[in-house]
């Protein structure tokens, strides 16, 4: 039997209402919170100097070595860490991309290893990989190494890099991989509900997004 055609009700159900903009302030986060509950998402998610949010009813996940990833990994464990102490209860880690772009596996995964072991194994732990500057095999081998270091989601993009956001090649080439096993969250660009739609329809099992309210009224109810 197929799927059920989505709804405006089960996509928001699997939507981080996202606020990453380095000029937000403490006024944006509450109206992104006022705009959550209004929309019926999963989750919000910020960047940790703001928090904590006053959230009830709602997943509050935050960044960690956001969004260039060009951090030590202890420094993404600790802002990680912190985070967690201050109420995520997810957290988005940016890789290293250089290093899996030479092909470090390794280092990749020691990363999302000392990020991991900084944290409650309560707390997800979504691993960006900036998949727009990956070539198809260092996805599947970074994915690999998330799974391995005990990541909950691999997840397509920051939404801040040049060479550009989620694909569904990329999507369906991440749940091909670990999906099942791992989340695939898609983030980065998706403005519109057909392309929301299609990032389900490759295998994302969470949609990272700014523009939620847009995507949304473009479903039925
Ligand atoms: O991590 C999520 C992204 O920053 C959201 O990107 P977006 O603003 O293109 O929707």
């Amino acid at each position: 039997m197929s799927d059920p055609e989505p709804t405006r009700a089960s996509v928001a159900a699997m939507i981080d209402h996202t606020l990453l903009k380095p000029e937000a302030t403490s006024a944006d986060v509450n109206a992104l919170v006022a705009e959550a509950r209004d929309l019926g998402v999963y989750a919000i998610c910020v960047s940790p100097s703001m928090l904590p949010v006053d959230a009830p009813g709602l997943v509050v996940a935050a960044v960690a070595g956001f969004p260039s990833g060009k951090h030590h990994r202890a420094v993404k464990a600790d802002e990680a860490h912190r985070a967690a102490e201050f109420g995520a209860q997810e957290i988005d880690m940016v890789i290293d991309v250089g290093s899996a772009v030479a092909g470090d596996v390794e280092a990749v995964y020691a990363e999302i290893a000392t990020v991991r072991a900084a944290l409650d194994s309560s707390i997800v732990l979504k691993v960006i990989i900036e998949s727009a500057v990956l070539t198809d095999d260092a996805i599947v081998a970074v994915c690999l190494a998330a799974e391995r270091a005990g990541a909950d989601f691999v997840k397509t993009s920051t939404g801040f890099h040049p060479a550009g956001g989620a694909t569904t090649h990329a999507v369906r080439l991440m749940a091909d991989t670990v999906g099942g096993r791992l989340g695939v969250k898609a983030s980065g660009g998706i403005r519109t509900a057909d392309a929301a739609l299609a990032m389900i329809a490759a295998g994302a099992t969470r949609i990272g997004l700014s523009a939620s309210r847009s995507v949304l009224d473009g479903l039925p109810s």
